[in-house]
């Protein structure tokens, strides 16, 4: 078999599932070389067994970014080509592609037939991640929005979700080292290594990273108080937070991540169990992946 194509139906809140005809007759169109198998995800892990099993050279993510990370779980050191049809919530594997705004049959076609490059490949505690990590107060915010009451959708959600983190927030100290350079200790309210540029949707937490020069951007947002959060949210949109006295940029191939006490995590937007202790790295250029 040529390729497997991996459809999560329930990725973009359903969404998916619905257009699986689109993606069917998208598919017929294209009229791949070789034969193209198409298996739509059961729950959660499914994506990386079928990913790491099956005996296909391409294997294409249709979904967001929880698919695409489980299925590179799956991928990660193996000569396997990975192709992503974004149709999630987020995409932020794919925006770090340059395939975000691209229509289905376009993305799709690219995906099955596209040349192919490499990117870096990010390492978390022996785990892999394709385009972000995130520790402290954004994973918490995604913590708390799982637990939110069930009438509030979108943004409402998440803004409830940010207060209630806000309301109870106690900042951990946290310890970053790089190849045995100390770089930052301090209280801090969140710690980004970043592959790609942007987590959360498009937030460009790391403005200048770049997926293919052998390096991790680290983000730290030191010691913000409450108020300091609400404020320095809007420039986070921007990606201009970056000029923020309290935020420190750093650029590396690996680093140490120690806190005094476990903190929430990310990867790829996919919540990871609390650790206090994070060991990142980089792999140059490790991941195969169809390009546009
Ligand atoms: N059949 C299924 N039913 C329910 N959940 C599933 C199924 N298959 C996979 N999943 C889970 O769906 C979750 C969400 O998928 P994904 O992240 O791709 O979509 P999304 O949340 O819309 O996108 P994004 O992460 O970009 O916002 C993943 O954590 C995955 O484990």
């Amino acid at each position: 078999m040529q390729s497997l194509v991996i459809v999560n139906p329930a990725a973009g809140r359903g969404r998916v599932g619905k257009m699986l005809p689109q993606i069917q007759s998208a598919l017929a169109a294209i009229h791949p070389n070789g034969q193209v198998q198409v298996v739509q995800t059961e729950g959660p892990g499914h994506a990386t067994l079928l990913a790491q099993t099956t005996p296909a050279e391409r294997v294409i993510a249709v979904g967001g970014d929880g698919t695409v990370h489980e299925t590179i779980r799956g991928l990660a050191h193996s000569d396997k080509v990975l192709g992503v049809v974004p149709i999630g919530s987020g995409n932020d594997f794919a925006r770090m592609l340059g395939l975000s705004q691209k229509p289905l049959p376009q993305t799709l076609r690219i995906a099955l037939t596209g040349l192919v490059g490499t990117v870096d490949l990010g390492e978390v505690n022996g785990q892999p991640f394709g385009a972000s990590l995130g520790i402290g107060f954004d994973a918490m915010v995604a913590r708390k929005a799982l637990a939110a009451p069930t009438f509030l959708r979108g943004m409402p959600r998440y803004l409830y979700s940010i207060f209630a983190v806000l309301k109870e927030l106690s900042l951990p100290t946290l310890t970053l080292e790089s190849e045995g350079k100390l770089l930052f200790q301090g209280k801090a309210l969140l710690a980004a290594l970043m592959n790609g540029y942007a987590y959360g949707g498009g937030i460009p937490i790391a403005p200048s990273a770049s997926p293919t020069d052998g390096l991790l951007s680290g983000v730290v947002a030191g010691e913000f108080s409450r108020l300091g959060v609400v404020g320095i949210l809007p420039r986070l949109l921007l990606g201009k937070h970056v000029h923020h006295p309290k935020v420190h940029e750093y650029t590396g191939a690996a680093f140490t991540v120690r806190f005094n006490q476990p903190v929430a995590a990310h990867a790829d937007g996919e919540l990871l169990e609390p650790q206090a202790l994070y060991e990142v790295r980089i792999h140059p250029q490790a991941l195969r992946v169809a390009l546009p």
